[in-house]
């Protein structure tokens, strides 16, 4: 297909799916899903006006790996799309590590780098890698770019950033990085254009999803996050245990034996939601269930995003806005209603109403600060830096 815009192809490889699109300059052409990674796979493909392209489950062999599924993805595009001439691809990389505060090209070295980051991501950054490696193979000698979920946060004030051990550890990169960036910047760009009046403002932004964290921004600038030196840190998650006392790491290998990778499967994936329920790590599953555990793994969600939520108020002296974004803060009123209870002391009042109508804004007229719920697109921020990048 010859078209005047580059097209750019977008991969996310997140911790329980593979996201992917295609875009025609900044326009998405089409785009898709492998979602439920080692459980029941499937693959959704449709393009941007809606038209289904592909849907399908995946056998337990093309749905069984990240880079098993990368490859039913390249297979579709090339079957549907052979034509298609792919100017660059753009990739999420959850860790940017010290060095990476930019969008970069990718080579040799810089993989070589990111590898080393594996252990401080292990659900994200060896399948963004696996993705890279995808794309080299599948587009030879189109330029591959990686746009980073650290990089927003890279000027936050020092101490945000430090753990309060020896200095050495600091610069060794031991240190809060924060993640979600892309989603927070694209947010940031959004709230320009919705609420203009609060863009540069003081916000606080939570993005919930699978992996969830929030953000406070300042003048459209992150100075703090939930999520520190791994994806761990912060809020509960589907499966991770978000903040948690280092004692219990150590209880965890000197009382019980358990050694490293043991330690990380627990808290990677056994904890959070998942764990708290004995049930699952899907909110709409917890939401629609009777079972006291189920409830309990809400309230403890709810209970830490809003102390998070009153900590950033106290970082920033006060907020203007508070926003609502990823798969669990886009569509479940339930979680919103449950976290802005009684928030009438930070301006927040929220108009039930709008709240489940699926309304943008769901704050009361009179309140002081504004609540928002905004659809998150990390696919585009990384087409936006991907087109930037190859055109500069
Ligand atoms: N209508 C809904 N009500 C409650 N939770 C929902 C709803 N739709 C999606 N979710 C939740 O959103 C979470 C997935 O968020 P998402 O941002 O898509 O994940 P990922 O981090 O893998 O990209 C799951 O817990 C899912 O249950
Ligand atoms: C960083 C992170 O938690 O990402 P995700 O939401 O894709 O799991
Ligand atoms: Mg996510």
């Amino acid at each position: 297909m010859a078209t005047a815009k580059p097209a750019v192809l977008v991969i996310n490889s997140g911790s329980s799916s593979i996201k992917f699109k295609v875009y025609l300059g900044e326009e998405p052409l089409l785009g898709g899903q492998v979602e439920g990674l080692g459980t029941t796979p499937r693959l959704a493909a449709r393009s941007a006006n809606g038209e289904a392209l592909a849907e399908r489950a995946l056998s337990p062999g093309e749905g069984g790996s990240h880079e098993a599924a990368l490859g039913v993805v390249i297979g579709f595009l090339s079957q549907r799309y052979g034509d298609l001439d792919i100017a660059a691809v753009g990739h999420r990389v959850v860790h940017g590590g010290i060095d990476y505060a930019e969008p970069i090209l990718v080579t040799e070295t810089v993989l070589a780098a990111l590898s080393k980051l594996c252990s401080l991501a292990p659900l994200h950054q060896p399948h963004n890698l696996a993705g890279i490696r995808a794309a080299i193979a599948a587009f030879p000698g189109k330029p591959q770019v990686a746009c980073f979920d650290t990089a927003f946060h890279r000027h936050h004030p020092w101490v945000n950033d430090t753990f309060a051990l020896p200095r050495a550890f600091f610069e060794e990169g031991v240190r809060r990085y924060g993640f979600h960036g892309l989603s927070y910047e694209f947010i940031t760009g959004r709230l320009k254009e919705v609420a203009p009046e609060i863009a540069e403002g003081r916000v606080v932004v939570a993005h919930l999803g699978n992996g969830a964290s929030m953000c406070a921004i300042r003048d459209g600038r992150s100075v703090g996050s939930t999520m520190g030196f791994s994806a761990l840190d912060g809020l509960p998650m589907g499966t991770r245990c978000g903040q948690l006392d280092p004692g219990v790491i150590l209880y965890l290998l000197q009382e019980k034996g358990m050694n490293g990778d043991e330690i990380a499967d627990l808290l990677y994936h056994e904890s959070g939601l998942k764990g708290l329920s004995s049930l699952t790590s899907d909110m709409r599953a917890l939401e629609a269930s009777d079972d006291p555990a189920a409830k309990q793994a809400i309230d403890y969600f709810v209970f830490r995003i809003r102390r998070e939520l009153g900590a950033m108020a106290a970082i920033l002296g006060g907020i203007d806005g508070l926003v609502f974004t990823g798969g669990i803060g886009e569509n479940s009123a339930l979680i919103r209603s449950l976290v802005c209870r009684d928030l009438g002391w930070i301006g927040i009042d929220v108009d039930e109403a709008a709240n489940k109508s699926g309304a943008t804004c769901i704050s009361g007229r009179d309140a002081a600060t504004q609540v928002l719920v905004l659809k998150t697109d990390e696919e585009r921020m990384i087409a936006r830096h991907t087109l930037h990048l190859i055109s500069s």
